[in-house]
């Protein structure tokens, strides 16, 4: 049978550095991860490509896709709809494909649901002064959201015990080594437990 790919999936607090330690992650000749792209209600930021950074829908056509159940979670984040397509996952697990998830804490703990199995690494931030200066330094956010997303950074950092790993993003290149090294040290151990299991079978 043919060995079903790893769901990694990467989550932390908004300006913690995830997309940064992705795309690096991405860039490394190496890296044999599939990125999910994700769908959202947002609007494009200066740069971003649709189909790229994200599937850029809107509201109606999001709510259509969560009745027709079509994704694996989705979450709603300071006022615009995120959500992880279903079938692009699945397939590409199927396909014994390593799967990367870049999501928010709400929806991590769905895909925990459905997928106990995936691997969880918290993204953390060194303290939450580093964190709102990553967040403003970005330019990316109006002083309200930069606001709500810090009041929603403290609830995501009570929640990193739920994870399998936390990563502290205090240095990019430390932080994706770390990324790295958990993948590889998860895949060998899920290996050695299943031919562990093997032998044992065996011995009967
Ligand atoms: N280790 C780091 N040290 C200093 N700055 C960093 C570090 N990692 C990321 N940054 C900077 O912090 C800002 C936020 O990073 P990024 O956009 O990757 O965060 P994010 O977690 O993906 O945010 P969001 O969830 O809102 O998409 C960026 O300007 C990025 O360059
Ligand atoms: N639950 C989900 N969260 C997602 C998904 N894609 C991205 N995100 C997260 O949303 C926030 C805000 O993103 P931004 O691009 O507006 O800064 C951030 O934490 C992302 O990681 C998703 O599919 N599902």
């Amino acid at each position: 049978m043919k060995r079903k790919g790893l769901l990694i999936v990467l989550s932390g607090p908004s300006g913690v550095g995830k997309g940064t330690v992705r795309k690096e992650i991405f860039s490394q000749k190496n890296t044999a991860f599939e990125y999910s792209i994700s769908m959202t209600t947002r609007s494009p930021r200066e740069g971003e490509v649709d189909g790229v950074d994200y599937f850029f829908k809107s509201k109606e056509d999001f709510e259509e896709l969560i009745k027709q159940d079509q994704f694996i979670e989705y979450a709603e984040y300071v006022g615009n709809y995120y959500g992880t397509p279903l079938q692009y996952v699945k397939d590409t697990l199927e396909e014994g494909k390593d799967v990367f998830l870049e999501i928010e804490v709400q929806g991590a703990r769905q895909v925990r649901d459905k997928f106990p199995e995936g691997l969880f690494i918290f993204l953390a931030p060194p303290n939450l002064t580093e964190l709102q200066s990553r967040i403003v330094g970005r330019g990316t956010e109006t002083d309200d959201s930069v606001r709500n997303r810090m009041n929603e950074a403290r609830k995501e950092l009570a929640m990193m015990n739920l994870y399998d790993y936390v990563v502290v993003n205090d240095q990019i290149d430390l932080a994706v080594d770390k990324i790295n090294a958990i993948v590889k040290a998860e895949h060998c151990r899920r290996t050695r437990v299943e031919k562990q299991y093997i032998a044992m079978l065996e011995e009967k």
